[in-house]
């Protein structure tokens, strides 16, 4: 028999570990749970409306009455959490977007009747503006239309408050203005709301995938050709990330966020091992829309590389992932 030139070889044969079913099962380091996906869902106003998001196949912006079966499906599968997006009614948008304060608003409506039926399902809402501003803009502007922070901050701080009156579990900071989360939790603490968790976008760039979220809202008309660049992340920097994880830290956050997921895996990879606080990823709307047109025209095999992508997130480090996906994830993992 011929004898391979390495020493180490045949000793060493790492296929020994992958070569059936249950090895690869016993050895796998890394794996997805329903319990590691939170829900994205975009709400509207009404009865019995759908509309469905073009950019995103098999996204719908749905009315409350429309929305509770979604969260009992998320219920039964394990799905922890929700993530409450709303498309608000152009007449309500305005330059501050003070809609956002409102406490009879869609959302706050939206969180007290999630609360109520199903008390057990986590519900988080988004702290922005944008959905809110006629300009579509996460904060205010001033005369030069520079979106101005420490105004932002305070607006955003009652919307956290609205939220957390209405019983959100979950704020989530998505706006990306300087100290926004000190200011939310000094105000939640000083307004005995010591429950309410933080979760924050703390590693937020400014990225082109966002742009079928900004059609299921109804903000990329508004925005036009504007971009974000002056308060969300340059896509070149990733220590950068690492500052802004430690002052969400430091100013009260329970949870971090990197976002986009996939084209940002090693931010994801530096901020666990920085920090080792709990860490989440958004595979976001352009993510979504990738996968899903490969698969819709045949080119990818839809729920292997679903599957894959979100494994991905767990084997980068974090200990939960804001998907689209994760209704059909979740299905297809208690199937099997
Ligand atoms: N505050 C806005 C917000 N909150 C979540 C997303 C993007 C989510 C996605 O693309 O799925 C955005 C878009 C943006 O910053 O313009
Ligand atoms: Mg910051």
């Amino acid at each position: 028999m011929h004898l391979p030139s390495s020493a180490l070889f045949p000793q060493n044969r790492p296929r020994r570990l992958r070569r059936d079913a249950f090895t690869r099962n016993l050895v796998r380091e890394h794996r997805v749970t329903p319990h590691d996906l939170i829900y994205p869902v975009f709400v509207h106003e009404g009865e019995n409306r759908r509309e469905a998001v073009a950019s995103m196949p098999g996204v719908d912006r749905l009315s409350l009455d429309l929305l509770l079966p979604v969260a009992e499906d998320c219920v039964q599968l394990g799905i922890p959490v929700l993530a409450l997006f709303p498309a608000i009614d152009p007449s309500l948008k305005t330059p501050d977007g003070k809609e956002a304060l409102n406490p009879d608003g869609l959302i706050p409506r939206v969180v007290r009747a999630l609360k109520k039926e199903f008390p057990a399902l986590g519900v988080m809402t988004d702290v922005a503006l944008d959905p809110y501003t006629s300009h579509g803009q996460d904060g205010v502007l001033d005369d030069t239309g520079y979106i101005v922070n420490d105004d932002t901050v305070e607006i955003l701080t009652g919307q956290a408050l609205t939220h957390a009156e209405a019983g959100v579990d979950i704020v989530a900071p998505s706006d990306m203005m300087d100290g926004r989360i000190g200011a939310i939790r000094e105000a939640l603490e000083v307004q005995g709301h010591i429950h309410t968790r933080i979760m924050a976008y703390s590693a937020k760039y400014a990225s082109a995938f966002y742009g079928p979220f900004r059609d299921a809202v109804g903000t990329r008309g508004a925005l036009g050709k504007a971009d974000k660049n002056v308060y969300q992340m340059d896509p070149g920097n990733t220590d950068e990330a690492l500052r802004e994880v430690a002052l969400d830290i430091a100013e009260g956050a329970d949870m971090v966020m990197v976002k986009p997921g996939m084209p940002y895996l090693d931010v994801v990879r530096r901020v666990k091992d920085e920090f080792r606080v709990p860490t989440f990823a958004y595979q976001v709307s352009g993510e979504y829309a990738m996968l899903k047109a490969a698969a819709a025209n045949g080119w990818l095999d839809h729920d292997a590389v679903m599957m894959e992508s979100l494994l991905a997130f767990k084997r980068a480090g974090a200990d939960g992932v804001l998907t689209y996906f994760a209704r059909d994830a979740a299905r297809l993992l208690l199937a099997r």
